[in-house]
């Protein structure tokens, strides 16, 4: 099964999954903000900003032009900073085939809405859930741009359609898994990387395996917390989209989420680190709307509650990391 997709846009994840999509028998159009970016990865056949040194596929091609990239595609892959979604999918839903299924691979929540990127997705585009999906894994882009093998989810509420899905996306280092449950992939891969601020804090103040096992751990009961009572299936939480990423996302020196935490552990300040880097963290806007979104549900959410006060400049990672141990005591199943 093949087809063209369009990619939006050419970020790191935007990049690699093309290389997935393409070695999967896609024809994919790569959608840059910038025109000279198109020309440069049609021109060198490489991403230099994203996925520098990266061969990319000959069925890869990129443009800056919205409407040619959408022509004739019948599937949109959605791949921009979450909190830039709203604003970015209002001016190409226009161009969007009548029947194209809109793939968010996008891990954050909105600021402001609460709002998960499929309900964006759904209020923009006014797309059912049957052509609404979601793509999320322990899946670090530069790890899957050199074809290292991994998996990951593919979630729609049709089941027929994830299928389609999984074909579309099943590579010789790419292996996709159906699930029906978009809210628990998506809320799995958000909560994932406000975890992998406070793990990264943790590193960065010098502290070892036990502290950083214990927040990973806590961190999945504060995520399935709040799923479950959400809706989402805890089975979820425990597969590829909840545990795999949040092992992937904590353990990786690759993942900006963890590195943006350990450099607040160093000292650095969230101006100083956002200064320094050109891709997004989504944890470090995620930690607030996902707490927002806990306390609306009522549900205690100590890590995010606390990585947004640290990244709020409010408090330090080391006192975040004192009061996560002096907090009143209770059994670990509650
Ligand atoms: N990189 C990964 O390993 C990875 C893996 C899985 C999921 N994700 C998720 O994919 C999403 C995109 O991440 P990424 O790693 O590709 O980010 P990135 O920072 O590498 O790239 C972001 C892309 O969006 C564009 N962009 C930035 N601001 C924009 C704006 N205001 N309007 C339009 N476009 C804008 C950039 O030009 C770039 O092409 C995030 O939600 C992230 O959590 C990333
Ligand atoms: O680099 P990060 O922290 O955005 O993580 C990337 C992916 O989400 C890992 O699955």
């Amino acid at each position: 099964m093949s087809g063209k997709v369009a990619v939006f846009s050419a970020g790191s994840w935007g990049t690699a999954f093309s290389i997935v999509l393409a070695d999967a028998g896609n024809d994919i159009v790569l959608w840059a903000r910038r025109e000279e970016l198109a020309k440069s990865i049609n021109e060198n056949r490489e991403n230099p900003d994203y996925q520098p040194g990266i061969e990319l596929p000959a069925r890869v091609s990129a443009t800056h032009d919205v409407e040619q990239a959408l022509a004739g595609a019948d599937l949109v892959v959605l791949a921009t900073p979450s909190q830039t979604l709203r604003q970015n999918l209002t001016g190409w839903a226009p161009y969007v085939e009548r029947d194209a299924v809109l793939v968010s691979l996008m891990k954050g929540v909105e600021l402001g809405t609460l709002e998960r990127m499929s309900e964006v997705i759904a209020q923009v585009t006014g797309a059912g859930p049957e052509r609404i999906a979601v793509v999320s894994g322990p899946n670090l882009s530069p790890e899957i741009a050199r074809r290292e093998p991994a998996a990951s989810v593919v979630a729609c509420a049709d089941e027929d359609v994830a299928r389609m899905l999984q074909k579309r996306c099943h590579s010789p280092a790419f292996r996709p898994y159906t699930s029906t449950d978009v809210l628990g992939c998506e809320l799995g891969g958000a909560y994932k990387n406000v975890v992998g601020l406070a793990v990264g804090m943790a590193v960065g103040l010098g502290f070892g395996d036990n502290t950083t096992a214990s927040v990973i751990t806590r961190g999945l009961a504060e995520t399935a917390r709040l799923a479950t009572a959400l809706g989402a299936n805890p089975l979820t939480l425990m597969g590829l989209a909840g545990l795999g990423d949040l092992v992937a996302t904590c353990s990786s020196p690759l993942s900006r989420n963890r590195s943006f935490g350990e450099k607040l552990g160093q000292g650095m300040t969230t101006e100083e680190i956002l200064a320094s880097t050109r891709q997004v963290a989504e944890g470090a806007k995620s930690c607030a709307s996902l707490h927002e979104l806990a306390m609306r549900t009522g549900i205690d959410a100590p890590i995010a509650e606390h990585v947004t006060e640290v990244v709020a400049g409010q408090i330090t990672a080391r006192d975040m990391m004192s009061s996560f141990i002096a907090r009143d005591t209770k059994a670990e199943t509650d």
